[in-house]
Parts: structure tokens; C-alpha cells; sequence
């Protein structure tokens, strides 16, 4: 996370956090309005798979070749004619733990692969999933004991109850 939030980390603190972690797991650069050359600090110290930022932002940032992009929409806005292969559906403000519109969310999912965020936690990730049928979902203020510290409980109890709303084995 690269913005003003309780979770921000800097480019040289991802990349010591990403270190160890295997290479099959993607890194994703979650980012709100950045500059290209906060783009290019984040590519340049902490090399992400992924960049997660508004779709508005991509029509102005110079995204380095190599790097893929998960643009985010927001609920209420207006949609392009032609969506991407992937997106990120969520709230009009991100890590605030607010739910978002799961029923026009699943209009977009049954269009494009919609990764699902924006207030979701263990006790109804089951249910925006049954209703918003989503790609994928994700999560961050949902799991954490406070703002900003994750809640191994939480994630684990996330993850199991996802996995059993989309038919996948609890392990
Ligand atoms: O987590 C943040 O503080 C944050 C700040 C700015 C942009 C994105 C942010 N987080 C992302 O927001 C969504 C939903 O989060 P939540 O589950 O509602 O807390 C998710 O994609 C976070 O990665």
C-alpha cells in the first residue's frame, strides 16, 4: 500500500517484506492517484507484478512495460463500452471498511473477471459472493485487529469462508 494510509509502506519497505515470499505469489502495488514518479519509485525499488490504482489514472500514468495493471472502478460511476479482461470493483473511498453495491457489482462480474473489495470481512464475504459472483475478492480492513495490523484469526476464518462460498476445499 502506497498512499495515505495507516498501511503505507515505502517502495524499500515492500520490497523487504515481498523478499521471501515465493515467486509464484503476485506483488501488487496498491496505489491512489500517484504521480509517475511515485509510480517509478515503487517499479524502480520494489519491482510489483501488479499495479492497482484508479482506471482515471492509467489514461495519464506511464506504466513501465512488464507491468501489469489491475485498474480499480468505483460503484456509481459511469462505465466505459469496452471493460478490461480484469477489474477491481469497490466503494467511492478505498480501506475504509464500507461495503460496496454487491448487486451492480454482479451485473459487471457476469462481463469481465471482477475482483471484489470494499468492506469485506469474515462474516459476510459468503454472502457478496453468493451475490456478486465474483472473480476474486479482497480484503484488508475486514482482517485486522486494528488499523493497520493484520489478524492472522481474521484472515484465516476470510479465507476459509470464501473458499467454502465459492466450492473450494478449506485446508
Ligand atoms: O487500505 C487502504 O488504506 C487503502 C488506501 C488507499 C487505496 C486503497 C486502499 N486499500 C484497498 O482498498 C480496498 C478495500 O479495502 P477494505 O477491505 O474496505 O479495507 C482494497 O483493495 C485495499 O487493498
Amino acid at each position: 500500500m502506497f498512499a495515505e494510509s495507516k498501511r503505507r509502506v515505502t517502495a524499500v519497505q515492500a520490497a523487504e517484506l515481498a523478499r521471501d515470499v515465493p515467486r509464484d505469489i503476485l506483488r501488487v502495488a496498491v496505489m491512489l492517484h500517484p504521480s509517475q514518479a511515485e509510480l517509478d519509485e515503487v517499479w524502480s525499488q520494489f519491482r510489483p507484478d501488479v499495479l492497482q490504482t484508479d482506471v482515471d489514472d492509467l489514461a495519464i500514468l506511464q506504466v513501465p512495460d512488464g507491468l501489469q495493471v489491475t485498474p480499480v472502478f468505483r460503484a456509481g460511476r459511469a462505465l466505459p463500452a469496452t471493460l478490461p479482461t480484469r477489474l477491481l470493483f469497490e466503494g467511492p473511498v478505498s480501506g475504509t471498511g464500507e461495503t460496496t453495491d454487491w448487486s451492480a457489482a454482479a451485473e459487471l462480474a457476469a462481463r469481465t473477471q471482477l475482483i471484489l473489495a470494499g468492506g469485506l470481512k469474515p462474516a459476510n464475504v459468503a454472502e457478496a459472493i453468493a451475490i456478486a459472483r465474483p472473480f476474486g475478492v479482497d480484503v484488508s480492513s475486514g482482517v485486522e485487529a486494528r488499523p493497520g495490523v493484520k489478524d492472522p484469526q481474521k484472515i484465516y476464518d476470510f479465507v476459509r469462508n470464501a473458499r467454502a462460498a465459492g466450492n473450494g476445499a478449506v485446508k
